[in-house]
């Protein structure tokens, strides 16, 4: 069962979060559809956040092969996928000799491979390791799958995009339609926590989130909250800094066991999912995500929605208007997000010399 067939259709609806055409047109639509033959690679797959999201990938009725991919032992977390009764074809890949085969065709790679956070740490604290990481994965996807939508999980996101954007421009296969930076979780927290805030139902609450993926860098528009919601400048204020802080409190709960992996996989799996709608040409298909971008001028990349389509993303959107608090507080963002996107460009573009290393 994929996550929207479990979502109740109505006309020109938002599903939690993601605006969809009317029911009669989705369901006339989808039907024409559905025999799309669609590969997922997932790199990283054995993994905290790998393994739940290849279960939900396996259940998701839009994907036909899943491919994971991992330098540690994913053969085993194959063979135990593909034991459940679902149509999803599933295989395991190990060691760069294998990724190849494992991005072979591939029409979406997903790739949560990095270490994760521990107490103490930023998502910035990650950079020296998962940077080069992400920077030997997309080489790969270059050569085995220069037509795949990509979309990073990987910490930090704020620079692992820019880094997976360089190196893609460095191989001549850069299409910023297809690179995305994944953030959903900040959506996915947002819409929760305003639900549980205001009582609302939580199938029916969209917050927007823009900006980055890291601390101050994300930013709720409460202001934009479907149906809308008010809050008094204090509890706009406490909100905000819990969506911001959310993946802290997680790192801490686990106390030095990782950072969050089933919302994650959850958020991720979401993400998957409308990115497959898209491209199968389903109309209407809206996400927040982190991608190349005009929206602010002083950062070439920026999350806000992007209609999704058969090339990826179809149409970064707006901003929408913002308030006062919100206005203060992109201002605010611009330093960290610039620093960390050019963190990322000089990592590919300028890497230090040895001596300097
Ligand atoms: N974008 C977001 O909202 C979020 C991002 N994350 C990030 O996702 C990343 C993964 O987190 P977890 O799954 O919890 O970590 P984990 O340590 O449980 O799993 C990472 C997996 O990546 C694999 N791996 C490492 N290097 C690899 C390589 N070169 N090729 C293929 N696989 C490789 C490891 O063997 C491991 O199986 C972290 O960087 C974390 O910060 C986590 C939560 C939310
Ligand atoms: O906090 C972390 O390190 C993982 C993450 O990005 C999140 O949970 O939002």
């Amino acid at each position: 069962m994929s996550l929207l067939a479990s979502r109740k259709l109505s006309a020109a609806r938002q599903v939690n979060g993601r605006t969809a055409a009317p029911a009669v047109a989705v369901r006339a639509s989808r039907r024409s559809l559905r025999c799309e033959a669609r590969k997922v690679a997932l790199l990283g797959a054995a993994g905290g956040i790998g393994q739940p999201l290849a279960l939900l990938l396996k259940m998701n009725k839009f994907v036909t092969e899943l491919a994971l991919y991992d330098i540690g032992n994913v053969v085993g977390v194959a063979a135990d996928l593909s034991h459940c009764n679902t149509p999803v074809k599933v295989a395991g890949y190990t060691g760069p000799e294998e990724l190849g085969a494992c991005l072979k065709g591939a029409d979406l790679v997903v790739i949560p491979a990095g270490v994760p956070r521990k107490p103490g740490m930023t998502r910035d604290d990650l950079f020296n390791t998962n940077a080069g990481i992400v920077k030997g994965l997309i080489e790969a996807v270059a050569k085995h799958a220069p037509q795949a939508v990509i979309e990073i999980i990987t910490n930090p996101v704020n620079s692992t995009v820019p880094i997976a954007a360089e190196t893609l421009k460095a191989l001549g296969v850069y299409d910023p339609k297809k690179l995305i930076g994944v953030s959903s979780l900040d959506i996915v927290r947002a819409n929760t926590f305003v639900s549980e805030a205001r009582g609302l139902d939580m199938k029916d609450v969209d917050v927007p989130v823009i900006g980055g993926h890291a601390g101050a860098t994300i930013l709720p528009l409460l202001s934009q909250t479907t149906p809308a919601v008010t809050f008094t400048d204090a509890e706009k204020k406490a909100m905000t800094d819990k969506i911001q802080n959310a993946g802290t409190v997680v790192v801490e709960a686990k106390a030095g066991k990782g950072s969050a992996t089933l919302s994650m996989a959850y958020a991720a799996a979401r993400m998957a999912e409308s990115t497959l709608l898209g491209l199968n040409g389903e109309p209407n298909i809206y996400e927040c995500a982190f991608v190349a971008s005009e929206v602010v001028p002083e950062v070439p990349y920026f999350a806000t929605k992007v209609l999704l389509g058969p090339q990826g993303v179809a149409k970064v959107m707006g901003m929408g208007e913002l308030d006062s608090f919100e206005k203060a507080a992109l201002q605010a963002m611009i330093p960290q997000l610039k620093g960390e996107i050019q963190k990322g460009i000089d990592f590919v573009k300028n890497p230090p010399k040895p001596a300097e290393a």
